[in-house]
């Protein structure tokens, strides 16, 4: 059975036209997913794999996951087929002359590690530069397993799935949106094409709920880092490069890597807002400018703000916004790792870095710990809702 799936955005489906020369992306189909401003759980850069398919025979398992938009180069054959950057599976048969058709429930799997477990709310199946090699209909299921299973664990009849997105329908050169209810803390995911074909890129969009006893046991740890569940409200300026890499795992590696604004030419400043793991005590912070030189933030301050307590606690007092300076506007280098420690511990909920006038970060780092409050909340949320 093939479900249909509501959705208020277009749902696209059937085949794509033929590649018709010129930009590959003119007629590739897409709409604005209001989940996309979500965590990408299977972001590899945040850790995530793909650990197991059924078939790879066309096109690798991994390219599932590149952060990368696709690419589609139309002379690049290879001695297998045409080079296609996504997963794709061979075409599937039926057992005879008579019956060469695939059965209804034939089908190809994949099985995803998130780089960050947490709570699906949206899927993107994207099928840039399949047409015609496309999936007929995708299905996603999801399941919470603890430690570091193998793929034959994943696979054991002992794994309990619930289904995210049951089988619908997609269409070609499309980038097929789903939003999922929320459900519990998922660590796994289990993606099938039906029968067979080629899927670019898949996006798994959530809340990232860390472990409370493994932030526990590290004691001081990034609130605002993405793995340990802080993620971007809003941002000023996202013309180059998305705000949330500001808080992505490890050093930039390049100018794209980071958070870099365009020029302005007004009496404004950039700035960009978090909302951090949960209530946090800040003790110390760190803002990197690596790999940002000609175009490096001028000055940056940093402030924070706790949507939770009653009266601010720790050093500083508070604006009538609620917002409290935690570190005053101060002078940048290009491509250095700047570091504060603050004078005394700051309660905090939400951050803000305002960049000045404009320019580029490419991290920012805030060393605390959970109050006992923000640790109460995390853990509920931790707690598995039954399904
Ligand atoms: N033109 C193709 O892409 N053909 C085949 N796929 C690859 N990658 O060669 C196929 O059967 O879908």
């Amino acid at each position: 059975m093939t479900a249909q799936h509501p959705s208020p955005w277009p749902r696209f489906s059937g085949p794509a036209a033929p590649y018709g020369g010129g930009d590959p992306y003119a007629d590739y189909r897409t709409a604005d997913f209001p989940f996309a401003g979500l965590t990408d759980l299977a972001d590899r850069r945040l850790g995530a794999g793909v650990v197991a398919a059924n078939d790879e025979f066309f096109a690798q398992r991994e390219n599932l996951l590149l952060p990368e938009r696709p690419l589609f180069d139309p002379e690049h054959f290879g001695h297998k087929g045409k080079i296609m950057d996504g997963w794709e599976t061979r075409r599937r048969r039926g057992p005879s002359a008579g019956q060469p058709w695939p059965a209804a429930e034939d089908h190809d799997w994949a099985l995803i590690r998130l780089g960050a477990p947490g709570v699906v709310r949206g899927i993107v199946v994207d099928t840039a530069h399949f047409r015609g090699n496309h999936p007929q209909a995708v299905s996603v299921e999801g399941a919470s397993v603890s430690g570091s299973p193998a793929p034959k664990e994943l696979l054991s009849d002992g794994v309990r799935w619930t289904t995210l997105l049951p089988r619908t329908p997609v269409g070609g050169h499309a980038a097929n949106g789903f939003a999922v209810p929320a459900g519990r803390r998922l660590t796994h995911l289990r993606l099938s094409q039906y029968p067979d074909g080629g899927i670019a890129r898949l996006r798994v969009y959530g809340d990232v709920v860390p472990d409370p006893g493994w932030l526990e046991a590290l004691g001081t740890f990034d609130v605002v880092a993405l793995e340990n569940g802080g993620r971007v409200e809003d941002a000023s300026d996202r013309f180059y490069s998305p705000a949330a890499n500001t808080i992505r795992p490890g050093r930039s590696r390049k100018m794209d890597d980071g958070w870099e604004t365009r020029r302005r030419r007004d009496r404004g400043h950039d700035w960009i807002r978090y909302r951090l793991t949960g209530q946090a005590l800040i003790r110390a912070l760190e803002i990197d400018t690596a790999y940002l030189k000609g175009n490096s933030a001028g000055w940056a301050s940093v402030s924070v703000r706790d949507a939770e307590g009653g009266a601010a606690e720790g050093a500083g007092t508070s604006g009538a916004d609620g917002w409290r300076e935690i570190l005053p506007r101060t002078r940048l280098q290009p491509d250095t790792e700047h570091r504060f420690v603050l004078p005394a511990p700051v309660i905090g909920t939400h951050a803000r870095v305002d960049v000045f006038p404009d320019g580029g970060i490419s991290r920012l780092r805030l060393f605390g710990s959970l109050t006992e409050q923000g640790a109460t909340a995390l853990a509920a949320r931790h707690r598995e809702p039954a399904d």
